[in-house]
């Protein structure tokens, strides 16, 4: 097993980044909810130990608090398990061992400079962070009084306690945020806490994660069989390159064709695999039965409910037929799963509010016929993009934007019929290519086109026209998670549209989408 710095999560917006950047740093790292027992804390055998921030003020009832004992963990050496609390983090150590902590009088939000206090030791956590330099803040409570045993070894202008440690014990905490980039040394910072206070060597690399997980997903399998929901996309097709190096000829791949497929996909995915895979790929296209299905469905959270069961209907079925051919039933089904897709329902507030019935999390009926395998459940999509090269998955496949599940379903606002989905394909390929022309494709994070079915009035050709609208989206994003309209140039933009009013009968008008996530969504429905 590699060197591991466990996170616990007390609901910070930046959780994810902090174990990102462990990870950067070329350690392993994961994120458990706060209400973890520390028993099995201890059982992961940790180098290390960090406490995001979070939103609530510590002395408030309801406030998640820290188990004292997770300060007293030890390694398999008997050495203590040294930890680093941010914000919140810092908060609830200093109230679990008698210090103050109390509303500020006036938040701090934003940018500060640390300084380093003369007299007090220097810090390890801060070898090679200037003085002065630029730390990021938000927070309302601050510490008015250290506990026992803990001196400050940073302030800033407003903030006197920046940063405190422990004099005997390896236990640290900041009030700042190293995981943000705006912290110019942040990376430092954490770097030092994982390898000068935590004593890591450093064995976490995309190779080492390939590795390993292709020797744990050999023992889990065994001789049995996996099925897996292959899309072509990034997560899916990563996840199978990388099973199929695990367990070869025991993965059984189902690629269907819901008949919501963008233009020339369906051939396309089944071309790529052949060519470049040698896995058993099974296309099956259900087109009628999804269509079907969704007749005359107009609400987006019904159209999703129905295709991510649809989809189940089909594996189950296509798994019924692998079964005869075997001898014997699969036992697995795999997802490309990401921690994107998990973090809602790890968090210590249990999930949030549904916005939206993403197809393959949540979506899951309740009895599956199915042990899951998800090998990227702790990844981002950048992460599975580097291991997916790692293991030669063709460039047009790592570096495809996302495409839903649901796909073209929820961009036809209202009823999916065949000839919505023929236009919104022909109008959908137009911008696609466009991008590609012009080398904006690997600038955003997502482009599409979205069938409006209003009718608007033109003129074409001294004819009047009484037409659909296609609303042409495209965002920059890092995680999907929030996101920016992309500022593309004007007159791309006007030629999409005149080539898209041009080319698509039953068009004859385009809008680009200028909303960023929130208070949109990146898709419509
Ligand atoms: N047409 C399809 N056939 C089979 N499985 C599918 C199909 N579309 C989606 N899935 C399943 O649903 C999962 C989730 O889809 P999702 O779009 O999130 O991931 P992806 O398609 O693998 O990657 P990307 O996010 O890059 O599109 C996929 O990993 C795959 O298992
Ligand atoms: O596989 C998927 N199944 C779904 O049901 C689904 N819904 C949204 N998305 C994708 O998730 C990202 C965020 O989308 P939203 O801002 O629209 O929620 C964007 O990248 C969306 O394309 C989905 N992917
Ligand atoms: N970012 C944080 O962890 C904030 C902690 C706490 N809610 C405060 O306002 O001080
Ligand atoms: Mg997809």
């Amino acid at each position: 097993m590699h060197e591991t710095i466990i996170i616990l999560d007390y609901g910070s917006q930046y959780t994810q980044l902090i174990a990102r950047r462990v990870r950067e740093a070329g350690v392993y790292s994961e994120i458990h909810p706060c209400t973890i027992p520390t028993e099995e804390v201890e059982a992961m055998n940790p180098k290390g130990l960090i406490l995001s921030g979070g939103p609530c003020s510590v002395y408030d009832p309801e406030a998640p608090q820290l188990d004292g004992n997770l300060l007293s963990l030890t390694r398999d050496d008997g050495s203590p398990v040294p930890v680093l609390g941010i914000c919140y983090g810092l908060q609830a150590m200093a109230h679990l061992l008698g210090g103050d902590v109390e509303g500020a009088e006036r938040r701090e939000f934003g940018r500060a400079q640390i300084q380093f206090p003369e007299g007090n030791g220097a810090s390890e956590l801060f070898d090679g962070v200037p003085s002065g330099s630029t730390v990021w803040m938000s927070h309302g409570d601050h510490l008015t009084a250290l506990p026992e045993g803990y001196e400050i070894i940073a302030n800033t202008e407003n903030a006197p306690v920046a940063a405190v440690r422990n004099l005997e014990d390896p236990h640290y905490g900041v009030q700042f945020h190293p995981e943000v980039v705006h912290t110019d040394f942040g990376r430092q910072i954490l770097e030092n806490f994982a390898y000068k206070i935590c004593g890591c060597e450093g064995d976490w690399t995309p190779a080492s994660f390939i590795e390993e997980r292709t020797a744990a997903l050999r023992e889990k399998v065994g001789d049995r069989h996996v099925i897996l929901g292959l899309s072509g996309g990034v997560d899916s097709s990563v996840a199978a390159a990388l099973l199929h190096r695990a367990i070869g000829d025991q993965l059984h791949c189902i690629f269907v064709n819901n008949g919501l497929l963008r233009k020339g996909e369906w051939e396309q995915v089944q071309k790529t695999f052949r060519d470049h895979f040698h896995m058993d790929l099974h296309a099956v296209d259900a087109t009628d039965r999804f269509l079907e299905v969704l007749d005359e469905v107009v609400d987006p959270e019904e159209k999703r409910v129905l295709i991510g069961n649809t989809f189940i209907d089909v594996f189950e079925s296509q798994t019924d037929e692998i079964a005869e051919e075997l001898g014997h039933r699969p036992t697995f089904l795999a997802q490309g799963t990401l921690y994107p897709d998990v973090i809602e329902s790890v968090s210590f507030k249990g999930p949030s509010a549904t916005i939206k019935t993403h197809h393959n999390v949540g979506g899951l009926p309740e009895e599956l016929n199915f042990e899951l395998i998800e090998p990227f459940r702790e990844l981002f999509k950048d992460e599975v993009r580097e291991i997916g090269r790692l293991l030669d998955v063709p460039e047009d496949i790592v570096g495809r934007h996302p495409f839903p599940g649901p796909g073209l379903a929820i961009r036809i606002l209202g009823d999916v019929t065949r000839e919505r989905l023929d236009l919104l394909r022909e109008a959908d390929a137009i911008f696609i290519d466009e991008l590609r022309e012009k080398d904006l494709y690997d600038e955003v994070w997502q482009a599409f086109a979205v069938l409006l079915p209003v009718q608007s009035v033109g003129v074409m050709g001294d004819e009047r026209t009484y037409e659909n609208v296609i609303a042409v989206r495209a965002v920059t994003s890092v995680d999907g998670m929030t996101a920016d309209w992309a500022h593309l140039p004007h007159d791309f933009l006007g030629h999409v549209a005149n080539r898209i009013v041009n080319e698509v009968p039953g068009i004859n008008r385009a809008v680009y989408d200028i909303t960023s996530k929130p208070p949109a969504t990146i898709e419509w429905e």
